[in-house]
């Protein structure tokens, strides 16, 4: 529909979920915690029983690096298995099947590496959506925000890229990459392309061997989600549909905050203790095939 492309950012759900709860105490915010772990196929029949069902709408909302795709030395080395991809095919075809990526990477980036059309593509966690038929959302950010980027840019270029770091320029948002500095220059490097971030007003976050630099406006991945949801199935999509997340990073914790109890949220990782918002823990990157097979078993042609 327009909607998604006339819309003006005015209250998100989740702002009015905090606005709510700091009038009333007693509505406890979600917290992060450890999530029971799913480690195949039949552990998802296990742990999950009646979830899903053919006669019911599935949304299934997904990150790409480290989720479909395994994390490797550079962005530009990056795979599906043919396995992944086929099952994602399939997944993407069927008529109770709403299929989203919602990535870190630029728009262009993550549509040209998953390559499903007709399908919803988030790009720079969520900042800018591109719906199956072809109308954008791109999040409206403030112009003097927007005036730094091109100078934080810059900035980091000339001082930080080195060593074998390097700066993903994604207009709207970038990642600092320091996966290949020496361990004995990585630290102070680091540090000090954060300090380059956060002088020019942007968040910097910690992701796998990279420093995510995003505008701090209240956008993420979560915000995206929602506005995906209710783009394509209106405003009581939660009571009408079935949800799943499925994400490895700390950018994908916004969207399983956002989605807790409409949904059911994955968090890959093999570490056992990690703190997540997420309803389960995949415990590798492996066992996503497998979510999309459970899926699959449910969903025939
Ligand atoms: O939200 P995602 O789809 O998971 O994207 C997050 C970032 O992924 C990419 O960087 C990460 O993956 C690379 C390839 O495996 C890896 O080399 C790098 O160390 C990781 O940080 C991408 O380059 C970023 O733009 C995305 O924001």
């Amino acid at each position: 529909s327009n909607s998604i492309v006339k819309r003006s950012y005015i209250a998100s759900s989740s702002n009015f979920a905090a606005t709510s709860a700091s009038c009333n105490s007693k509505i406890k915010m979600p917290e992060k915690r450890t999530a029971p772990a799913i480690s195949s196929l039949e552990d998802f029949e296990r742990k999950l029983p009646g979830y899903l069902n053919e006669n019911t709408t599935l949304a299934l909302l997904l990150d790409y690096d480290g989720t479909l795709a395994a994390i490797a030395d550079s962005p530009k080395n990056t795979y599906m298995t043919v396995a992944m991809e086929k099952l994602l095919n399939q997944l993407a075809i069927h008529p109770k099947i709403f299929l989203a990526m919602i990535s870190g990477r630029a728009l262009n980036d993550v549509q040209s590496r998953v390559g499903i059309p007709g399908i919803t593509y988030a790009g720079n966690h969520g900042l800018e959506i591109e719906s199956g038929n072809g109308t954008r959302h791109d999040y409206p950010l403030p112009a003097k925000l927007q005036q730094h980027y091109a100078p934080m840019v810059v900035e980091l270029v000339e001082n930080v890229q080195k060593n074998g770091a390097w700066v993903e320029d994604k207009t709207v948002s970038l990642t600092y990459h320091y996966r290949d500095v020496p361990a004995d220059l990585s630290g102070a490097l680091k540090q000090q392309a954060i300090r380059i971030i956060e002088s020019h007003g942007y968040l910097a976050n910690q992701a796998h061997d990279a420093i995510e630099a995003k505008p701090p406006v209240n956008w993420h991945k979560g915000e995206a989600a929602l506005l995906i949801l209710k783009d394509k199935f209106g405003p009581n999509w939660a009571d009408e549909i079935k949800v799943i997340f499925a994400g490895d990073d700390n950018t994908d914790e916004d969207a399983m905050r956002s989605l807790q109890g409409v949904s059911k949220s994955f968090r890959v990782s093999a570490d056992p203790e990690i703190q997540t918002y997420a309803d389960f823990r995949l415990t590798s990157q492996n066992v996503v095939e497998d979510l999309l097979r459970w899926i699959r078993k449910t969903y025939k042609d």
